[in-house]
């Protein structure tokens, strides 16, 4: 089912009120499905809401690249999301919960793209626009009450997006297996390898391309492009922010051979009380 024009709007404003306000709401397919185009339609006018508040965008995010987050969230699709530089925290940052509603965080690799992509151009490559790779933790938070949501409800969430980290860049090298480590503090909380992510990260270009040309979603040089997450999400709070933070203190992640990036989680300060 499509939706109409109005509907888009409306739902893309319902999902940037359940943002701003740290609310969540209900999935529109409790009961119906409706279409993918109709879906990025939604995501594009909820990041123009977002961009006429000043924020730019800076770059692309794949999800359900690995079967480990396709078995938690029960989607078996990659879906395509948009960052933009209210997202970015910088690496040893501070991520503060306040303004979220159930954070999880990943472990990822991040791509640089070098140069516009002509997505018109049927033979066009992104991953030959790549000129650096890094170790990245993205920090998802569904809009959606318990990250209950069909396919299409999560691409109109913009993929869950919420914050992103990136580590040291470095020159381009073989991802398909490299050892992947996620910490709190001392404790790891999740392993895999980045040929968890579709066999070698660098496939999800390809399919980032075919997404990026069929909702007409430019890809730019400058742009960051997350690969998708090696492991399953960790959630930062044990449900709602309001039944208290889970986790406090440095989130790292460490890939063998790239590099480590890490971010210091902060308990959320209720009613802005700062002390
Ligand atoms: O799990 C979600 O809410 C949607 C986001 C997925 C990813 O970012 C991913 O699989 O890496």
């Amino acid at each position: 089912m499509s939706l109409t024009d109005g509907e888009i709007v409306e739902l893309a404003r319902e999902l940037d009120d359940a943002q701003t306000s740290a609310r969540a709401v209900t999935g529109r397919s409790a009961g119906e499905d409706w279409d993918v185009l109709s879906a990025y339609r939604v995501q594009r006018h909820l990041v123009a809401r977002r961009r006429s508040r000043g924020e730019q965008p800076i770059g692309l995010k794949l999800g359900f690249t690995s079967r480990a987050k396709m078995r938690q969230m029960g989607v078996h699709d990659v879906i395509v999301g948009q960052l933009t530089d209210a997202m970015d925290v910088p690496d040893g940052g501070e991520l503060s919960l306040d303004g979220l509603i159930q954070p999880r965080v990943e472990p990822e690799v991040a791509f640089r793209i070098a140069r516009d992509v002509d997505l018109d151009d049927p033979r066009a490559c992104v991953a030959t626009a790549v000129d650096a790779v890094a170790p990245a933790l993205e920090i998802i938070d569904s809009r959606y009450r318990d990250f209950r949501f069909s396919y299409a409800d999560v691409i109109a969430d913009n993929t869950s997006a919420a914050a992103f980290v990136i580590g040291p860049w470095a020159p381009v090298r073989p991802l398909d297996n490299l050892a992947v480590r996620m910490t709190v503090g001392p404790r790891t909380v999740s392993t895999g390898t980045t040929g968890a992510i579709l066999g070698d990260p660098i496939r999800g270009l390809r399919l980032l391309a075919g997404i990026c040309r069929r909702h007409a979603i430019p890809v730019r040089a400058g742009d960051v492009v997350l690969a998708g997450a090696a492991t399953a999400a960790v959630p930062l709070t044990g449900g709602p922010l309001d039944e208290g933070p889970l986790i406090e203190g440095f989130v790292t992640a460490q890939v063998a051979d790239l590099g480590r990036v890490s971010v210091r989680v902060t308990r959320a300060r209720k009613g802005g009380d700062a002390s």
